[in-house]
């Protein structure tokens, strides 16, 4: 399929804006008789050529967001520009944006040539042009041989690029994705995650897609927006949310974490050292933050590793590479999942409990009552705020896994 041209609808007024493709300024939306805004003054910028992902738990405001972009749901406040043109005001019929829905919203009746075919009729487009164009498009779906099945005798992965293909064939300037895998099986999903990307790169187009499904973000994505309670809590690549999570909500969201809240001891060079109760001094990387103040660690379930405990010290078995002096702790449960063992280990005595992730297999495994060792190499720490800041709430981050400080018993770990 060609190249999509922006179509005159949104086409810039003089050269564009070097802020981006799609940016939204403030975007806001408060429902008729709702309590609250369900988005909330959203400021963002999409890159000309990239894929956008909005991630967050149900009921954050993704879609209404996309819907304000696509001109379906009018915003309260703030704006939406394309090329630097204020679009706000435009009607969805004439902003030239493709959009595929969780449903796909195809026609059963009609067939796939039809149906992608849809969008070229209603913009009255030549019958020869129709068929050269639908004919591109499924090709770049890899549907061309399905042309003449109708809708009911597809599956749903199949169904799903039929969405595509229609979304695509009219060019938009922009292409729009609200939940698109959701409706498919774990194996269809893989696959037409990589299929979406591959589409999205080879046609060049800016694409917006919504998710709640933090996998799907980082592996289609060139940056990622995670929302909690309408607002932004962060944008960024997929490794900077990853890695550098802005807060305790995406450090949880954006997958599992284990944060052990603690006070601020002082600095070492670049990096924190956070007394940690139960734990002992932890030194992480982060925003640097005074003395006596609440913080957290945020420690990555697979970025520690372990080793068996020697009966009278650490020194055995401890594996290379990490900074801080190992943890002694003792293994909870372990659980098999194929590709990786889930481990819940106690630090010390009755120190937090943190959640560990090792690959099934190289390793040897530590059975349930074991004493294991726990090291982590110096970048694997990192400081996000204390739970009290926490705005958006902890109960909607699906693996989360608090380690929740106990009393006693400090470990000798040194900043
Ligand atoms: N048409 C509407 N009228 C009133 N409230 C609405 C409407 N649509 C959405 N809301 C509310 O706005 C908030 C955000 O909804 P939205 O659908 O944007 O969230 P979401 O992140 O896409 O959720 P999900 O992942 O469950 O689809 C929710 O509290 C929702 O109940």
């Amino acid at each position: 399929m060609a190249e999509p041209t922006a179509p005159a609808a949104a086409t810039p007024a003089a050269g564009g804006s070097p802020a981006g493709h799609l940016t939204l300024e403030g975007l806001t939306k408060t429902y008729p008789g709702q309590h609250g805004a369900a988005v909330r003054g959203i400021d963002l910028s999409v890159e000309r050529g990239s894929m956008l992902a909005v991630l967050g738990p149900s009921g954050c405001g993704k879609s209404t967001t996309l819907r304000m972009i696509a001109g379906l749901v009018a915003p309260t406040a703030g704006r939406v520009l394309v090329d630097g043109r204020d679009i706000t005001g435009i009607p969805v019929h004439r902003r030239d944006m493709g959009m595929v829905f969780q449903s796909y919203a195809l026609f059963p009746h009609l067939d796939v040539a039809r149906n992608v075919a849809f969008g070229l009729e209603m913009r009255k487009v030549s019958r020869s042009e129709r068929a050269r164009r639908v004919a591109e498009a499924l090709d770049l779906v890899r549907l061309g041989h399905l042309a003449d099945r109708r809708i009911a005798q597809l599956s749903g992965g199949q169904q799903q690029r039929v969405a595509l293909a229609r979304a695509l064939v009219v060019r938009p300037t922009l292409l729009l994705l609200d939940e698109p895998l959701s409706n498919l099986d774990a194996q269809l999903r893989g696959e037409m995650r990589d299929e979406i990307r591959r589409i999205q790169q080879e046609t060049g187009i800016t694409a917006v897609f919504v998710t709640h499904d933090q996998h799907e973000a980082l592996s289609m994505a060139d940056r990622v927006a995670v929302l909690a309670q309408g607002r932004l809590e962060q944008i960024g690549t997929p490794e900077d949310v990853y890695e550098r999570p802005a807060g305790r909500f995406v450090a949880r969201f954006v997958g599992r974490a284990n944060l052990i809240e603690g006070t601020v001891a002082g600095a070492d060079g670049p990096r924190t050292v956070v007394e940690l109760p139960g734990v002992g001094r932890v030194s992480a990387l982060g925003e640097p933050r005074p003395a006596g103040a609440r913080a957290a660690v945020l420690l990555r379930p697979h970025r520690i590793a372990l080793a068996p405990a020697t009966a009278d010290g650490p020194a055995a078995g401890v594996p290379d590479g990490s900074s801080a002096a190992p943890l002694r702790g003792t293994v909870l449960s372990a659980g098999y999942s194929g590709e990786s063992l889930a481990y819940r280990i106690r630090v010390g005595a009755a120190g937090p409990v943190l959640d560990v992730e090792r690959p099934a297999g190289p390793e040897a495994t530590h059975a349930p009552g074991t004493e294991v060792l726990l090291t982590w190499d110096a970048s694997a720490a990192r400081l996000v705020d204390a739970a009290e800041d926490d705005r958006a709430g902890a109960d909607s981050a699906p693996g989360a896994a608090d380690a929740v400080p106990a009393a006693a018993a400090p470990h000798g770990v040194t900043p």
